[in-house]
């Protein structure tokens, strides 16, 4: 049996698969032409999170922080790609991509803990840094995603 991943393998590996997402969504926002940014949306999900943090005695802002994080992430892949013109793709409807969006937020929502409690220390950045190289490399991600993988991590090793 492999031992348990760290909170940062967590994280990095939920963080590369959100931000894999975010090519859907820029499909659909190609397709439907509505703004890359909804900040009801991000009000939203940053409600349910701050509920949840709460609910099990987690730090609120630095969980909305990281939450922030994860949303700023999203938007550089897709205002990277929408920057491309002519990249016509198939209509992508946005309601399930959101869903599979929420399911990781909840998966991130429990490694959470675990990285919170890593985001301290000297290494922190080397740790952190090895940890998005492995997801990286497991999804084969491009220079894109992997500057996005490194926007998503936020503030973990500058926490209070
Ligand atoms: O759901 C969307 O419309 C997205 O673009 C995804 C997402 C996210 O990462 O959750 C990112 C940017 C938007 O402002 C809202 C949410």
């Amino acid at each position: 049996q492999s031992p348990t991943p760290s909170g940062f393998e967590r994280v990095a590996e939920l963080s590369a698969q959100r931000l894999l997402l975010a090519d859907a969504v820029a499909a659909s926002k190609r397709a439907s032409g509505k703004p890359v940014e909804d900040a009801q949306r991000e009000g939203e999900q940053l409600a349910r999170v701050r509920e949840q943090a709460t609910a099990r005695a987690l730090p609120a802002e630095p969980t909305a922080a990281f939450f922030r994080a994860q949303m700023e992430a999203n938007k550089l892949v897709q205002y990277r790609l929408l920057a491309e013109p002519g990249r016509a793709g198939a209509a992508v409807d946005l309601a399930p991509v959101r869903a599979k969006l929420d399911a990781i937020n909840a998966q991130l929502l429990d490694a959470l803990p675990a990285a919170l409690s890593q985001g301290s220390g000297d290494d922190c950045a080397r740790r952190a840094s090895d940890a998005r190289k492995r997801a990286a490399r497991r999804h084969r991600l491009d220079e894109l995603h992997r500057t996005a993988l490194a926007r998503a991590f936020g503030d973990l090793c500058r926490s209070p």
